[in-house]
């Protein structure tokens, strides 16, 4: 077993998550602390300028404009986020094994072969003196894979150890949604559609703030069947497995001409309605559905995703005392001990690739 340490900046751009996890790459061995080191607004804007750069890289290893500065700014984030967390949890330095670093994606288009996570992994082992693993995506792009989501495997070591009836299924639903499918035998895994990210950027063009806190707005709104009905003819919801999606790929949808509570409340049933989209694509149906990522603590999306999955219950990873906000973490921290032991990360049913895939680079400090 390996004392790991696992970093993620999710595409809600809201911060980084650190996770501590004692693992084999198989089996979990122990749970440890989590932290979040959250982004300034000043960062969050340079993370922005960031996205909106992005789309000029041609070569994964360009860094245009504002992408540049958002390098630097990754790096430094996940440096201090370490740091704190090994002092406020006492952790020391050198029992820790290795430290996996997802970086921040800031353009992912798997269909022409590119992916690109920003964040210097080198740089990073240097800063802290330890083993970083990262760029855990593009092996799998390179191979023709879909480069996301990377979870899924994480996802079925927890499925095992709460003993679930089966099938079994995982959502996150963060800045974009995922959906791991477990039955036992098949693990199948996609992107579904928007997370919060699409609401998140409709309440901070109108409201300044950064996310319907509790679903406040939307449970006060009506829902626009007709608006939702569209959204889902995009191609995106009638393509088969596998598929993923970049952050913005749905930001050209807007719900403008609605009040705020209905715009709110529409894109809330957005996200349910997309994940349950997914239902006929998979092997099976599952009958225990978990919902897991920053999604789960809205309480009117976790609502309309129940009218959409019924008569099968919805948990969240909190009932089963999962540490739901930091799953991604210890997802980052279980690759890398995988991408150290060369074990698969990605599979058939996961990415498309062909066959199991490791991947990762790993980044010693001198
Ligand atoms: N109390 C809450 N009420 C409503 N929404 C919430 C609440 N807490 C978190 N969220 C939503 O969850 C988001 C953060 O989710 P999460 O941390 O899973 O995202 P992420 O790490 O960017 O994920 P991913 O990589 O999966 O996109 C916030 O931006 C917000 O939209
Ligand atoms: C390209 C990219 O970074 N995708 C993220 C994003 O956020 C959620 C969803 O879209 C998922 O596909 C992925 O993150 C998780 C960690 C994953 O790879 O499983």
């Amino acid at each position: 077993m390996q004392n790991a340490i696992g970093l993620m900046s999710g595409t809600s751009l809201d911060g980084v998550d650190v996770a501590w996890l004692r693992t084999d790459g198989e089996r979990i061995g122990e749970f440890g602390p989590t932290g979040y080191r959250p982004y300034t607004e000043a960062e969050r804007a340079v993370l922005r300028a960031a996205l909106d750069d992005a789309p000029r890289i041609r070569e994964r290893h360009e860094r245009p404009d504002a992408v540049a500065e958002a390098d630097d700014l990754v790096t430094r984030a996940h440096a201090e986020a370490v740091e704190a967390f090994l002092t406020e949890h006492g952790i020391d330095r050198g029992s820790v094994d290795v430290v996996g670093f997802h970086g921040q994606t800031v353009l992912h288009r798997p269909h022409e072969c590119l992916t690109v996570q920003i964040g210097d992994g080198r740089a990073l082992a240097k800063a802290l003196r330890l083993p970083v693993v990262y760029d855990f995506r593009a092996a799998d792009v390179a191979s023709g894979g879909q480069g996301a989501p990377l979870v899924p495997v994480y996802h079925r070591a927890l499925l095992r150890l709460a003993d679930c009836a089966m099938p079994a299924a995982i959502v996150n639903i963060g800045g974009v949604a995922n959906i791991t499918y477990d039955d036992g035998e098949n693990l199948v895994a996609c992107d579904t559609g928007p997370g919060n990210a699409l609401l998140d950027d409709y309440l901070l063009r109108h409201t300044g703030q950064a996310m319907d806190r509790d679903g406040a707005l939307a449970a006060q709104g009506e829902v626009d069947a007709v608006w939702i009905a569209r959204a889902l003819t995009r191609p995106f919801f009638a393509a088969s497995l596998p598929k993923s999606l970049d952050r913005n790929d749905f930001a050209a949808l807007n719900v403008e001409g609605m009040t705020l509570e209905d715009g709110a409340a529409t894109l809330t049933a957005f996200t349910a309605a997309a994940i349950a989209r997914i239902v006929p694509l998979l092997p099976g149906r599952p009958v225990t559905w978990i919902v897991v990522g920053g999604g789960a603590n809205n309480p009117t999306l976790m609502r309309m995703l129940a009218e959409q999955i019924a008569p099968s219950p919805v948990m969240t990873g909190h009932d089963l005392g999962w540490q739901n906000d930091a799953i991604e973490a210890q997802a980052f921290a279980y690759l890398a001990v995988r991408s150290l032991k060369k074990l698969p990360l990605t599979y058939p049913g996961t990415t498309g690739i062909s066959s199991p895939l490791s991947g990762g680079v790993l980044a010693l400090p001198s």
